[in-house]
């Protein structure tokens, strides 16, 4: 084996990105064979890591996740990157593709520091700063506060701890990679759906790379790749991005995809929810149903949607 890197995978660099690009690694190593020098992990500072304290809508948003890791891309620095699909702008440049998703982990929100929602205390905080997970505690609890918990999975772990909110909510992806799966309560996704892409790990390449593409495409899990595309085609039917109170789940099925949505408004008094199956290569449909989401939904609602991307 030669121990020239073939693949350099740029990747953030907290534990969690890291024990997904080593994820990445592992299966491509495995399905070509490859000894583990022939993959390189780039680790790149992405901005998103560095501001902390503050909002993600404030400092720009998604591509605080990827600005860094597309300008690899688009330098030749790395030759692919590796991303939590949930941190994933919506629409991504023409010149950039997604070439493998990975096995979808868990895909179920873990509420920690209480054993259910019904028991969490009267006017406890929550301390999330995801505006899906906000409106969709606020809808069940309403009287509970909401503090903005940012950072990483360990950071947001200590900052509950440390008695800055009593109750959060965290990936069991996320958990699971990080050897914390005993951590708390999963959720159950016929009452409390996901992020879009929660769970889904991807590998994006520069699109004019066809050796990359093919190497890269040897480990995607078509099943997997078919529920995210669909959740995101929603989003994007919704004209939605990160800051965007939705919850989905795609469930792939054969040539189907089976798809649960629920639209809330920012502080979860209005609740709007559909469900569909389609063609898992008629995506199309899922644009229709988005449409008709946004249609039943009341106004603060449709005021934090679209138009349509
Ligand atoms: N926004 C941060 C983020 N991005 C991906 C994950 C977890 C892993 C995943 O969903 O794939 C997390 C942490 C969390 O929400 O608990």
């Amino acid at each position: 084996m030669t121990d020239t890197p073939i693949l350099r995978l740029g990747t953030r660099q907290s534990p969690l990105a890291m024990v997904q690009a080593e994820e990445a690694r592992r299966r491509l190593c495995e399905a070509h064979g490859w000894d583990e020098s022939a993959v390189e992990l780039v680790p790149v500072v992405a901005s998103g890591d560095k501001i902390q304290d503050r909002p993600l809508a404030e400092i720009g948003g998604k591509a605080l996740w990827t600005k860094e890791l597309d300008a690899w891309l688009a330098e030749d620095r790395i030759d692919a990157a590796v991303h939590s699909m949930k941190d994933v702008e919506t629409i991504r440049p023409d010149s950039l593709h997604i070439a493998a998703i990975l096995p979808r982990a868990d895909r179920r929100d873990v509420l920690i520091g209480a054993d259910s929602i019904a028991a969490i205390p009267t006017g406890a905080v929550i301390g999330t700063s995801a505006p899906r997970r906000a409106a969709q505690m606020l809808h069940h609890r309403p009287d509970l506060k909401i503090v903005t918990f940012r950072g990483n999975v360990a950071t947001r772990l200590g900052k509950l701890e440390a008695g800055e909110a009593d109750v959060t909510l965290l990936a069991a992806a996320g958990l699971e990679r990080l050897g914390q799966e005993g951590i708390g309560t999963p959720l159950a996704c016929d009452h409390w759906l996901p992020a879009p892409a929660q769970g889904a790990i991807g590998l994006e390449c520069r699109s004019d790379a066809a050796r990359t593409i093919a190497l890269l495409e040897a480990i995607n899990h078509a099943p997997s790749q078919a529920e995210v595309l669909a959740e995101r085609a929603l989003l994007a039917g919704l004209g939605g991005t990160c800051h965007s109170p939705i919850a989905v789940l795609a469930t792939a099925d054969g040539a189907r995809i089976i798809i649960s949505a629920t639209l809330f408004s920012p502080d979860g008094t209005e609740r709007t929810d559909g469900k569909i199956t389609v063609d898992a290569d008629d995506l199309g449909t899922v644009t229709a149903f988005a449409e008709d989401l946004l249609a039943k939904a009341g106004p603060a609602t449709q005021a934090v949607f679209g138009p349509p991307a």
